[in-house]
C-alpha cells in the first residue's frame, strides 16, 4: 500500500470535512517528497474516487478540495493549472466559491499574467455578484494585485463603476462597520473648511478616500496630502460625492446641537439621536489639545521645547540633548516662551473657535466621518521594524536604568505631535520626518535638581538589583569582532538578534524570556540580518501602494528616496484657525511620514539614534525621565520570569496574513476569516484554527512579546493563593492561547469575542438604562481594583479596550452586581501595561499619547503612575454612559472635570460625577484614590434604587445589543 493510499485510507472510512482536511495536508507533504509519476498517479486515483463514490458526496464540494486540485494543477502536463481551474470553474461544482477565482488568480499573479488575472477577476464579479458584495469579492484580488503587480498596473481593475454604489452603502442594514480603536473618532472640528484658509474638509476625505478605494489618485493636480495648501477648486467630478455629504451634514444639523459642558449639563431635552463614536484609527494626536503645563515648582519661566521636525535635525548619529547647539537651544527657548506666552492669551479665542466648530461638526454625517477616518487610517499608519545593516549596541550604561541616559535613548519621537508647541500658531510644517520633542523642565532639572533624579535613579537601580534585575548586560561585540570566541558562542545562541543586549551568564543560564539557551532572545527589538519589512508590505500592500494610500502628494518621490526636503516656511495663520492648520499639518506629517521616509532614515543610518525602531508610540517622554514603555526596561523585567509555555519563539520572519487565505504558523494552519479590528499597532483578525474554533488573531508590527507576559503575570499574580480570583482571571483578563513570536511581527491567538467591545455596546445603545451602565461599572471597576492589585497598570483603558463576552443571564438578580459568576466584560490590548512589581513607587512623567485618554497628570507634568487607570476609567464611564467622549476641563487639581452629558433622569448622575471628581483630581501619587470606595458608592446606590422590573428590561436591551453585535461580525 502507498503512502498515499495509507492516507486515503481515512477518508474513506470517515468522508468528513475534518478527514478531508488531514487527507489533503498530507498529500501538501507527500507531494513534496514522493517522485512526480507516483504522486500524480497516486492524487488522480484518489480524485477519481471522490469524484465518482457517492460516498464522497458530503466532501466533493467542500473548498478543501481546491487544494487537491490545486496539487493536481502542478501534475497536469497538458492542461496544466489554468486548464483545471477553467474545468472547475466550467463544471460549476465551485462557481460559488470565492476561493476558486482567489486560488487561480494567485497562480496567474504569480506569472505576471495581468491579462489572464483580469479575466478571472471579471468571472468571480459576474459568478458571485449575488452572494457577495464587490468589495468582498474584491479585497483578496486587491491584496493579490498590491503584492504581484506592485507597479500599479492593476490598479485599473477596481475602478469600475459598480463598486461606486458600494461607497453609499455605509447606512446599509447588517452591514458592519470596521471596528476601531477609539481615541480618535471624535468629530473633528478641524474637518470644517473657515473662509480664508484651507484644510483638508470632510467631504474631500471621503471622496479620496472613495477614490482610494477603487485605486484613483483623487486628481492628477490635487494631490490631497492633507497639507495646508492653495485653495482647491472644486472639479466637476468632486461633486456629487461632496453633494451627497452635504445632504447628510443638512439632515444631521437638524438633529444634533452641540455639546454643552458638564456639571451645568442637562442632556435630557437633547435630541435622542446619538453620535456614533467609532473607534480609534491611528494614534494621532489633537491638534487642540494643550501643551504640557509646568510643575509648580517651574512654573512660568520653563517651557517645553519642540525642536525642529526635519529628518535632517534628527539624523546625527548621536543625538543627545547637550549636543545641540548652545545658540541655537537658546533661540528655541526663546521662540517657545515666546509661543507659551501667546498660547496663554490666544487659549480663549481657541477655545472659543473650537466650540464653534463642534457645533458645525456636530452635524457632520456620521458615516462620513468615519469614512474620512478610515481614508485617514490607510494614509497613516505604519509600523517599521528592523533596519538590515544597523547595529545596535547597547552598554552596560544604557541598560541599568539611568533616565537621562534613557531619555537620551528615546526622547526623539517619530510620531511628532504638532499639540506640544506651546504656541497656538501653526506648527512647522515637516518634511515628514522626525521630531524631537524634549522638555526644557527637564533640563533644567537635570542642572537644578541632579540630586533628586540621581536618588530617583538609584532607587529604582536598587530595586532592580534586589529583583536580580540588576545584572549588569553585557555590550556584545559589534559584528567586526569575529575573534571573540565567547561571542561567537552566543551570537549563535542569539536568535533573534544578535545585537540585542545580551544579559550576562546568570540570566542567559537562568529562566525567564531573556534567556537565549534555548535559541532565542524574545525581543520586540528589530533582528539583524533580517530584511527591513514594515507593516504595510506585511498587510500585502507594497510601497507604491503605500505611497498612492498614504500621500498623493508624495508620489512623486523616489521609491527609496532620501527624506524629503523640508518644505517652505508655513505660513502665518490667525490663532483661531490654529486647530485647522494644526490637523492639516498633521495630516500632511501622517501622510508622508510613510514607509519609505522611515526605510530612508534607517538606510541613512538615522533610525536607531532617532529611535524610530523602538518607538511604536508617540510618548513623550522627558529628558530624565524613566520612560515606562521602554523596550530595554521590558526585556529585563521579562528577563527574571520562565517564558510562559504557550509561547514560540521563531528566528524566521513572520508569515503574511491575509484575509481569506490560510496562514501556518508554528505547524498550525488558521483559516484567516476576516479584519475584525484595526488598532494602532496591530490588526486583529477572526480566523478558525484546526480544531475547528473561532479565534481572534492580533498581528503586531513589531513583534511584541510584552503582551504574552502581561497577560500571563497578571493572570498568575491574580490566582496566586487566591482560588476565588480563578473565575475573575478566566472572564477577565485577556488569556492569549497561542503566541508566535517571529522576528518581524507577533501573532497572538485569544478568545474570539462576538458581542464587541464597550465602545461598540456605546454606540449601539440609546440611553442605557442606569442599571445596566452600574452594572458595567462595577465590573469595570472590580477588575482594574485587582489589576492594580496585582502591581499592574493597564496604561490603556479606553472602552474599546474592553470585550463583551457574554450576555446577560436574564435569571440574574440583585445579588449579581458583586457577584463573581457575572463578569461580562474583558479586558483587551495589554501592549500598554506597565509592571510595577519591580518599579515598585517609581513614577512617570510626560504623556500616553492617546488622544482623549491622557491623564491630567500626564498633561501637567506631574509625576503619575497608577492615575493614567484612574482617568482611563473615567473617560471610559463617560462614554459608557452617554455614548460620547467626555472633553477634559479644568486647568489645575481640584478643577479637572469631565464636560459628558449625562441626562438628568439618570439615577447614576451623581455618583458619575463624584466618581469623576475623584479620579481626575488627584493630589499625588500618594494619595491614589481607593477603589473599593467607588465599588462600594455603586453598590449602595444599587442596593438602594434597584428594581427588578427595569433590571430585567436593561438585560433584554443588553442582550439584543450584543446580538445584533454578533449578527454584524458574522457578515
Ligand atoms: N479577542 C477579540 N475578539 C474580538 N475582537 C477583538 C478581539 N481582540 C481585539 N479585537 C478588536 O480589535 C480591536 C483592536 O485590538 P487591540 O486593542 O488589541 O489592538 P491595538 O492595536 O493594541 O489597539 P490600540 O490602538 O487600541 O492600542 C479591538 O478594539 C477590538 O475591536
Amino acid at each position: 500500500m502507498t503512502q498515499i493510499d495509507q492516507a486515503f485510507r481515512d477518508l474513506e472510512y470517515n468522508p468528513t470535512a475534518d478527514a478531508l482536511g488531514t487527507f489533503t495536508t498530507q498529500l501538501e507533504t507527500l507531494s513534496k517528497m514522493l517522485p512526480f509519476p507516483d504522486m500524480k498517479a497516486g492524487l488522480m486515483d484518489c480524485l477519481r474516487k471522490i469524484r465518482r463514490d457517492r460516498r464522497f458526496d458530503a466532501v466533493r464540494n467542500d473548498e478543501t478540495m481546491l487544494r487537491l486540485y490545486k496539487i493536481l494543477g502542478q501534475y497536469s502536463e497538458n492542461l496544466g493549472m489554468k486548464g483545471i481551474y477553467l474545468q472547475l470553474h466550467t463544471t460549476g461544482n465551485f462557481s460559488k466559491s470565492l476561493n476558486l477565482y482567489l486560488q487561480w488568480a494567485e497562480e496567474l499573479a504569480k506569472k505576471q499574467d495581468l491579462t489572464e488575472f483580469t479575466k478571472v477577476l471579471d468571472m468571480a464579479r459576474k459568478a458571485l455578484d449575488k452572494t457577495l458584495t464587490m468589495p468582498e469579492i474584491e479585497s483578496g484580488f486587491r491584496d493579490m494585485a498590491d503584492e504581484y503587480f506592485p507597479d500599479g498596473r492593476a490598479a485599473a481593475l477596481f475602478a469600475s463603476p459598480d463598486d461606486t454604489l458600494d461607497v453609499f452603502r455605509d447606512n446599509a442594514p447588517g452591514r458592519r462597520m470596521k471596528r476601531r480603536s477609539s481615541a480618535k473618532t471624535k468629530l473633528r472640528s478641524e474637518f470644517i473648511d473657515v473662509p480664508g484658509t484651507f484644510g483638508v474638509s470632510i467631504e474631500e476625505f471621503r471622496y479620496a478616500k472613495w477614490k482610494d478605494t477603487f485605486g484613483e489618485d483623487v486628481d492628477p493636480h490635487r494631490r490631497d496630502s492633507g497639507i495646508v495648501q492653495a485653495k482647491h477648486q472644486v472639479a466637476a467630478n468632486d461633486r456629487c460625492a461632496r453633494e451627497e455629504v452635504e445632504n447628510r451634514i443638512a439632515s444631521n444639523l437638524k438633529r444634533r446641537p452641540p455639546l454643552s459642558p458638564l456639571s451645568e449639563a442637562n442632556a435630557d431635552d437633547e435630541d435622542e439621536k446619538r453620535s456614533r463614536i467609532y473607534s480609534p484609527l491611528v494614534p494621532t494626536k489633537d491638534a487642540t489639545r494643550p501643551a504640557l503645563r509646568n510643575s509648580k515648582t517651574f512654573q512660568d519661566n520653563i517651557p517645553t521645547i519642540t525642536l525642529s521636525s526635519d529628518t535632517k535635525s534628527a539624523s546625527s548619529k548621536e543625538i543627545s540633548y547637550n549636543q545641540l547647539d548652545d545658540s541655537d537651544t537658546e533661540e528655541k527657548l526663546k521662540t517657545m516662551a515666546a509661543g507659551r506666552e501667546k498660547a496663554r492669551t490666544s487659549s480663549l479665542s481657541s477655545s472659543t473657535s473650537s466650540s464653534t466648530r463642534t457645533a458645525k461638526s456636530g452635524g457632520l454625517d456620521l458615516m462620513a466621518e468615519n469614512n474620512c477616518l478610515e481614508a485617514h487610517a490607510m494614509f497613516s499608519e505604519t509600523v517599521h521594524i528592523g533596519g538590515p545593516e544597523k547595529t545596535m549596541v547597547i552598554s552596560d550604561e544604557t541598560m541599568s536604568i539611568k533616565p537621562t541616559e534613557v531619555s537620551s535613548n528615546f526622547s526623539v519621537l517619530c510620531d511628532p505631535d504638532p499639540t506640544m508647541n506651546l504656541t497656538h500658531d501653526r506648527p512647522k510644517k515637516t518634511s515628514g520626518g522626525l521630531n524631537m520633542v524634549f522638555d526644557e523642565l527637564a533640563l533644567v532639572e537635570e542642572s537644578i535638581g541632579e540630586a533628586v533624579e540621581v536618588k530617583t535613579v538609584s532607587k529604582i537601580k536598587k530595586d532592580l538589583e534586589d529583583t536580580r534585575l540588576g545584572k549588569s548586560l553585557r555590550t556584545p561585540p559589534t559584528l567586526g569582532d569575529e575573534d571573540d570566541s565567547e561571542f561567537k558562542q552566543k551570537r549563535t545562541n542569539i536568535s533573534i538578534n544578535r545585537y540585542i543586549p545580551v544579559f550576562d551568564d546568570e540570566l542567559i543560564h537562568g529562566h525567564g524570556f531573556g534567556k537565549i539557551t534555548h535559541g532565542s532572545i524574545v525581543t520586540s527589538t528589530p533582528a539583524a540580518g533580517v530584511a527591513f519589512v514594515d507593516i504595510e508590505s506585511y498587510f500585502g500592500n507594497k510601497w507604491r501602494l503605500i505611497m498612492r494610500r498614504k500621500s498623493q502628494a508624495a508620489a512623486a518621490q523616489a521609491q527609496v528616496a532620501p527624506p524629503a526636503p523640508p518644505p517652505p516656511a508655513p505660513k502665518q495663520v490667525p490663532a483661531a484657525n490654529s486647530s485647522i492648520d494644526c490637523l492639516s499639518d498633521n495630516l500632511g506629517r501622517r501622510l508622508s511620514l510613510g514607509a519609505d521616509e522611515i526605510r530612508a532614515a534607517i538606510v541613512a543610518g538615522e533610525a536607531e539614534t532617532t529611535g524610530i525602531l523602538n518607538r511604536r508610540r508617540s510618548e513623550i517622554i522627558r529628558k530624565g525621565d524613566i520612560n515606562p514603555w521602554d523596550e530595554t526596561l521590558r526585556r529585563r523585567l521579562m528577563a527574571t520570569v520562565r517564558a510562559p509555555i504557550n509561547m514560540h519563539e521563531f528566528q524566521e520572519r513572520a508569515p503574511k496574513i491575509q484575509a481569506n487565505r490560510d496562514c501556518e504558523v508554528g505547524g498550525e494552519v488558521f483559516h484567516i476569516q476576516t479584519l475584525i479590528g484595526q488598532g494602532g499597532y496591530a490588526k486583529v483578525y477572526k480566523a478558525v484554527n484546526e480544531e475547528k474554533k473561532v479565534v481572534a488573531v492580533k498581528y503586531e508590527v513589531p513583534s511584541c512579546s510584552w503582551e504574552v507576559y502581561i497577560c500571563d503575570q497578571m493572570r498568575n499574580r491574580l490566582i496566586k493563593d487566591r482560588e476565588d480570583r480563578v473565575k475573575m482571571a478566566d472572564w477577565c483578563i485577556m488569556k492569549v492561547m497561542d503566541a508566535y513570536v517571529f522576528s518581524t511581527a507577533s501573532l497572538l491567538v485569544n478568545e474570539y469575542h462576538e458581542y464587541g467591545t464597550l465602545l461598540e455596546y456605546a454606540n449601539s445603545m440609546k440611553d442605557p438604562n442606569w442599571h445596566i451602565s452600574c452594572f458595567l461599572l462595577t465590573q469595570m471597576a472590580r477588575i482594574l481594583k485587582e489589576v492594580h492589585a496585582c502591581n499592574i497598570i493597564h496604561g490603556d483603558i479606553k472602552p474599546d479596550n474592553f470585550m463583551i463576552t457574554r450576555k446577560i443571564d436574564p435569571n440574574w438578580d440583585k445579588d449579581a452586581l458583586m457577584s463573581n459568576d457575572t463578569f461580562v466584560v474583558k479586558i483587551i490590548d495589554w501592549g500598554r501595561a506597565i509592571d510595577m512589581m519591580q518599579l515598585k513607587d517609581q513614577t512617570f512623567k510626560g504623556r500616553a499619547g492617546t488622544e482623549d485618554f491622557d491623564s491630567p497628570e500626564m498633561i501637567d507634568g506631574r509625576p503619575w503612575n497608577y492615575q493614567a487607570d484612574y482617568f482611563g476609567f473615567a473617560a471610559t464611564m463617560a462614554v459608557v454612559v452617554t455614548a460620547k467622549y467626555g472633553k477634559l476641563t479644568g486647568s489645575k487639581v481640584g478643577e479637572y472635570s469631565l464636560s459628558c452629558d449625562i441626562k438628568r433622569r439618570n439615577a447614576l448622575r451623581n455618583t458619575i460625577f463624584d466618581i469623576i471628581k475623584k479620579f481626575l483630581n488627584i493630589e499625588s501619587v500618594n494619595t491614589l484614590p481607593d477603589w473599593s470606595e467607588a465599588i462600594q458608592q455603586f453598590a449602595d446606590f444599587w442596593e438602594t434604587n434597584f428594581d427588578g422590573s427595569s433590571w430585567r428590561q436593561a438585560i433584554a436591551k443588553f442582550n439584543e445589543v450584543c446580538d445584533l453585535a454578533a449578527t454584524n461580525h458574522k457578515q
